[in-house]
């Protein structure tokens, strides 16, 4: 937070939207919901949807194939008619996963919110309970179960809501312990509000979004479950529901494989509903809690109106010999009153073929987002306000299309965590592969020879070997590494690289910078080196820029900024760095 360093243009507030309407505006929300609201009004309208009633048997359905006159999904082998079995059973499904629900929020939510917000022997308490449940586990004590109650599904339920309730239990007090600490409660507290009110005014507005997106995601586990319980028997075969019809078709899968299709078919896209309900409200409900993403008319508009209050920049020239010019570069951000905080004022930057150049500053100063701008990657929230970014003259900034096409290819990202940028679900080589084709279009094999020879190059002993593991099986320093070989083989101009060695060990650090310098030398590379450590500066950039909140405080080359820094934050930069290293000896 550095809120006092900006300028902020005082624009009118922007009206939000409401919830659903944004989910509504969503395409994945709009499906999803009115599929979920289709399966209500069915379970409500079940009786006359139903052909059949719930357990009339007909001898003509039995094992009836789909499309048989009278039985549109045909039957089962008892003579039930599959159609009005799975309508029935859409109650008894959701009617079971209210109850998971319900049950579980209630247990897990109250007793998290009332551990978060008075901590002490009831946390205590609470946590070993938590943590005692999840230990169990969860279907033998449903099986257990069945040998006390019988076969009863909403016992069953209401069990397997004790058992997820921990979820709610922690997610909520860990939410709460922080909005707690925030001044708005201490405020709230001050001014003479009882607990209750605190509670109901402050704590349930910020758990409210993510109870209700956890809750899409117990919905779709509960259906899950509800279907495997019934399906493992412990349902009451009397009543229909989506497990025991799955069950009964599956007892008969070989007179009629049809009849596992659609119960299937239904409890799979039904899941599927609400996970990505989920994902949707968490998108929706998230965002709007913190950055509200704008329409482009919005954009425009805001944009326009905080240039009237700061007056237009003229756009300068791209240098001629600068491969990468930045020029009047404005960033800001909404803030939830519906102003504009700048956080980066109007900066000017050049960069020759084959300089590095070093971006430093502390912490919030707005390095990342010059590096961001550079890349095209903003947070979908941010707000170009002015300014360009040249890529050999030609503005990237007012060309979307331009910037896409540039990004990968003559623009490569290396990023600060290795290991968080690799997919833990696909082999190096696969990944390097994809992302190399995507960039330069040559056949699979081409690319792995490019690649394993770049691997070779970066540093990898055995490159055929490493091609094959998974992101989990090398190490940060390695992954590094091939992320540096991924970002330099699609034979780019220009290196972006925020922080590229703070996750990584000292002596790997040492390592990857070197190798940096060499590629940069051997292909001419340039390169914008973002981070805090001037050691890093004084190693491997020729030019350096200190950067200060949002402004350019200080741009001349390593040696000048080292012996003769001319602006006071940059030696009091350098002082207290000099005094971290001599700790650093010292220890
Ligand atoms: N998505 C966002 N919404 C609102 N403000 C943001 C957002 N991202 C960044 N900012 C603000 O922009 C400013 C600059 O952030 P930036 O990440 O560029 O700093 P930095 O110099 O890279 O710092 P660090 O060394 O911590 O990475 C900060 O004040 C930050 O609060
Ligand atoms: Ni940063």
């Amino acid at each position: 937070m550095a809120a006092h360093s900006a300028t902020v243009a005082p624009v009118a507030p922007i009206r939000r939207e409401s919830t659903l309407l944004q989910l509504l505006r969503n395409r994945q929300g709009l499906i999803w919901l009115s599929y979920l609201v289709l399966l209500v009004a069915v379970a409500l309208l079940a009786p006359t949807l139903a052909l059949y009633d719930v357990n009339v048997t007909d001898l003509a359905a039995t094992n009836a194939k789909p499309f048989t006159p009278g039985h549109p999904l045909g039957g089962d082998g008892a003579g039930y008619d599959i159609y009005s079995r799975l309508i029935w059973g859409s109650r008894q499904t959701l009617i079971a996963v209210l109850i998971v629900v319900s049950v579980s929020a209630a247990i897990g939510a109250t007793s998290g919110l009332v551990a978060g917000f008075y901590r002490g022997i009831f946390e205590t308490a609470a946590s070993f309970v938590s943590d005692a449940i999840m230990s169990l586990p969860g279907v033998v004590l449903l099986i257990a179960l069945y040998a006390v109650t019988g076969p009863n599904l909403p016992a069953a339920m209401g069990v397997f809501g004790v058992i997820v309730a921990p979820t709610y239990y922690r997610l909520v007090r860990s939410i709460v312990i922080t909005v707690r600490k925030e001044l708005y409660i201490d405020a709230a507290r001050v001014s003479g509000l009882s607990d209750l009110r605190i509670v109901g005014r402050h704590v349930l507005w910020a758990v409210r979004a993510p109870i209700i997106i956890h809750s899409s995601f117990i919905m779709a586990a509960g259906i899950g479950i509800e279907s495997g319980v019934s399906f493992i028997g412990l349902g009451n075969p009397a009543a229909a529901s989506w497990g025991t019809t799955l069950q009964r078709s599956f007892n008969g899968i070989y007179n009629n494989p049809w009849g596992v299709v659609w119960p299937s078919l239904l409890i799979s896209i039904t899941i599927l509903a609400f996970v990505l309900l989920g994902n949707v409200l968490s998108d929706v409900l998230q965002s709007s809690s913190r950055n509200k993403v704008l329409s482009a008319r919005q954009r425009r508009s805001v944009i326009a109106r905080s240039a009237a209050v700061i007056g237009e920049v003229a756009t300068a020239e791209p240098s001629k010999d600068s491969i990468l010019s930045i020029r009047g570069l404005r960033i800001g951000y909404l803030t939830p009153d519906g102003e504009v905080r700048e956080v980066v004022h109007g900066v000017d930057f050049d960069l020759r073929r084959g300089e590095i150049h070093g971006l430093v500053g502390e912490s919030g100063s707005g390095k990342s987002q010059i590096a961001f701008a550079t890349l095209g990657i903003l947070p979908r929230e941010a707000l170009v306000l002015d300014g360009s970014v040249f890529l050999n003259g030609e503005d990237l900034m007012a060309d979307p299309r331009k910037m896409r096409a540039a990004r990968g290819r003559r623009i490569a990202y290396i990023p600060q965590e290795p290991m968080s940028n690799l997919d833990p679900s696909f082999t190096v080589g696969a990944q390097l592969i994809y992302g190399l084709c995507a960039v330069r279009p040559m056949s699979r094999p081409e690319a792995r020879e490019i690649l394993l020879a770049l691997l070779q190059r970066v540093g990898i002993k055995d490159p055929e070997r490493v091609m094959k593991m998974y992101p989990h099986e090398i190490s940060g320093g390695m992954a590094q590494r091939v992320l540096i070989c991924g970002a330099v083989a699609s034979e780019p101009d220009i290196i972006v690289a925020d922080e590229p060695t703070t996750a990584l060990d000292v002596t790997v650090q040492a390592e990857v910078l070197d190798l940096l310098r060499e590629l940069s030398e051997e292909r001419g590379l340039a390169m914008i080196l973002v981070t805090h450590n001037l050691g890093v500066v004084a190693d491997l950039c020729h030019t350096v820029t200190v950067m200060k909140d949002g402004r350019f405080v200080e741009n001349a080359g390593v040696e000048q900024i080292f012996d003769s820094p001319s602006d006071p934050y940059t030696v009091e930069l350098l002082r207290s760095s000099r005094s971290v290293e001599l700790m650093e000896i010292a220890s």
